[in-house]
């Protein structure tokens, strides 16, 4: 699609030298202004330079990167990732001095560090005290919880264990790390931590990447925290000038994870930025615009789509009754189109959108009740549903890294061999011997078949052949009885069997380890874009994507404001949530909640339609019961 730029978008495009901070509202086209800002300065700049491009998140650098797919050498010229995945090959190339010898193995899972934090903290006197005295297991799981947090909170401000003033806090802290030490691991946390580490300590370092990238752009500005600031502050170091960020603090909606809007303004400050800004929405219909407007007052723009576009509410009886009205709604328009929306209206073309993932556990009942082709973007870890997978995602975990404690003691567990433990110890260097060793010991089929699959790969040096393990698995899934088991298996491989072609794709050049592909499945690169059927998404994962036809349900009081936040920052961040959601919408925007909803204890409880209805103008403010059920308004 061949689209002219505006006068503003242009200015940016052909910014050169300097530092520059760009204010762009939603549907401003800020994306399609770095990509085509990193185009052409790789097409018109001279010289052997490359440019960093980070953004937020996966799906928008895998966006950027199918942009740039045609110019040649792309994956050369610049690196477009996550600030993550940034530090990662940073790391795994110069990571010595901080202790990091080869490609890091990451313990992305919250489970997995909780239980490195439990395992840690047993044993030391100290904290094993701690946790004894509390006899109820929930309390002491949230005080593993408040322990978690507050170690991430750290790392996130640049903090190591010597730097806190409360003794439970760093022993806590210092207690963890050991734990990762000990399966060779590190978390999500340690890559900004580490990497910042890295550029302050060996200034040499920071300098050789700062030759390397002559122009530095960086997306969604807005959701940067301290860490990841100051890791691109020391990347810069005081020279470095040639920083584009791009951020609007409307659509700040990650503050409660540490992100902090207020770096665009120091990033302003620090390196005497001059500052553009981008007012005009291209996106959104006229009523999509306005529902945006009267959600946050302070949004300056100019709507450019000559489209009115629609706005309807639909109120269910119940949750189930929500459902069926979003899905005929939906339904309606596949048959029907729209006179605003160009062509068909197929699935692909809508979203339907949750405050949180349970909001749209009744819409999918109806969506499998109804076989509509359908995916979530619920959360960004790759999760296997058979056991059987997941026996074998534990096992690549222990060829990847044999020295990985952890992930051994829970696959000893769920094959019951806690007896053999002793086998770790003997094998640490080989995993391929370590599995062989389990394998002595088993005639379980399941467990033969995960081992026989990985002994299938054909490894070598330099790569591995991973398509046969999942032949071989995909083949044994035939011996199970149960079809609802087999199904779950073939989910299972399909998912698997996607990221690996993604991480082949992203990772050309024939060399291929196991422990840079899980790397890659860790860090998300090897997550869909996009895919077939109807999306169903929350609010958070929904951030900088667009449909056609968005349905955001759920709009209840409790749910959207979320009942957590009563009152100052937390209900406006619930606010920009709001504005997040609603200007996902090009055309066509739909809310929906429930009268009543099924409390998870089996009781009902009546519901209030959110208070961003009435602010939107979709309910009056003193009818707080809400239109009839099922009246489309
Ligand atoms: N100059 C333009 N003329 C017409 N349409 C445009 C123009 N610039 C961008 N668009 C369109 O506007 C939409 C929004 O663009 P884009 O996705 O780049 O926005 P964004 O600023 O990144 O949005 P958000 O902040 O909400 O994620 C896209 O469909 C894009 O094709």
């Amino acid at each position: 699609m061949n689209i002219q730029l505006s006068e503003t978008q242009r200015k940016i495009v052909e910014h050169g030298e300097g530092p520059l901070l760009v204010v762009a509202g939603p549907g401003s086209g800020k994306t399609r202004v770095l990509t085509e800002r990193v185009r052409r300065l790789l097409n018109e700049d001279t010289g052997h330079f490359r440019i960093l491009a980070l953004t937020f998140t996966n799906k928008a650098a895998n966006e950027m990167k199918e942009r740039l797919s045609e110019i040649p050498n792309i994956e050369k010229r610049a690196f477009i990732g996550t600030l993550h995945s940034f530090c990662m090959e940073v790391l795994a190339n110069r990571g010595k001095p901080v202790g990091i010898d080869e490609l890091p193995n990451i313990f992305e899972s919250y489970q997995d560090r909780k239980q490195v934090l439990f395992q840690a903290a047993m044993a030391n006197p100290y904290l094993r005290h701690k946790l004894n005295i509390i006899l109820d297991a929930n309390t002491q799981d949230r005080l593993l919880n408040r322990w978690l947090d507050m170690i991430s909170s750290a790392k996130n401000n640049l903090f190591v264990p010597e730097m806190m003033d409360n003794e439970t806090d760093r022993q806590v802290y210092e207690a963890y790390n050991n734990g990762l030490r000990v399966s060779y691991a590190i978390d999500f946390d340690d890559l900004l931590l580490l990497t910042y580490r890295l550029f302050q300590e060996r200034p040499k370092i920071a300098d050789f990447y700062r030759r390397q990238y002559r122009y530095i752009c960086i997306d969604e500005g807005q959701d940067l925290n301290e860490a990841q600031y100051q890791v691109i502050s020391a990347l810069c170091g005081l020279e470095h000038r040639n920083v584009m960020i791009v951020g609007d603090k409307k659509q700040a909606i990650f503050v409660w994870n540490g992100a902090n809007p207020k770096y665009l303004d120091q990033f302003e400050r620090d390196f005497g930025a001059k500052k553009i800004f981008m007012n005009d929405n291209f996106r959104s219909s006229q009523v999509v615009v306005n529902a945006a407007k009267s959600l946050v007052s302070e949004y300056e723009v100019e709507g450019q789509l000559p489209i009115a576009g629609s706005i309807e509410l639909m109120e269910g009886i119940d949750e189930q009754h929500e459902a069926r009205l979003v899905l005929d709604y939906i339904q309606n328009l596949l048959n029907e189109g729209h006179r605003d929306v160009e062509g068909p209206i197929t699935l692909e073309r809508c979203a339907l959108l949750g405050r949180n993932r349970y909001v749209l556990s009744a819409v999918e009942d109806e969506l499998n009740k109804r076989h509509w082709p359908y995916y979530k973007q619920l959360s960004a870890q790759q999760e296997s549903e058979s056991s059987l997978i997941q026996d074998f995602e534990l096992c690549l975990r222990l060829l990847a890294n044999p020295r990985d404690r952890l992930h051994f003691s829970m696959l000893i567990a769920r094959w019951d061999m806690r007896e053999d433990a002793s086998d770790f110890g003997q094998h640490v260097s080989d995993g391929l011997r370590l599995l062989s060793a389990l394998k002595r010991r088993t005639s379980d089929n399941d467990r033969l078949a995960v081992i026989l699959a990985l002994e299938s790969m054909d490894w070598t040096e330099e790569n591995f052949k991973f398509k046969n393990a999942m032949e071989y698995l995909y083949d044994y899934s035939e011996t199970k009885e149960s079809q609802e088991e087999r199904a779950l298996i073939i989910e299972d491989i399909r998912t698997w069997q996607k990221h690996w072609n993604y991480y082949l794709r992203s990772q050309p050049g024939g060399y291929h380890t196991l422990t840079s592909f899980l790397g890659q499945v860790a860090l998300g690169t090897t997550q869909q874009p996009r895919q077939e059927g109807l999306a169903l998404l929350t609010v958070h994962s929904a951030k900088g994507l667009e449909f056609d036809v968005v349905v955001v349900m759920g709009m209840a009081e409790g749910t959207f404001p979320d009942y957590r936040a009563r009152d100052g920052p937390a209900l406006e961040e619930e606010m920009r949530d709001a504005f997040v959601a609603v200007t996902r919408s090009k055309r066509l925007l739909a809310f929906s909640y429930p009268r009543t909803k099924l409390m998870p204890w089996g009781s009902e409880r009546k519901q209030r339609p959110s208070r961003y209805l009435s602010i939107i103008g979709l309910i009056k403010p003193d009818n707080p019961r809400g239109p009839n059920p099922g009246k489309i308004v």
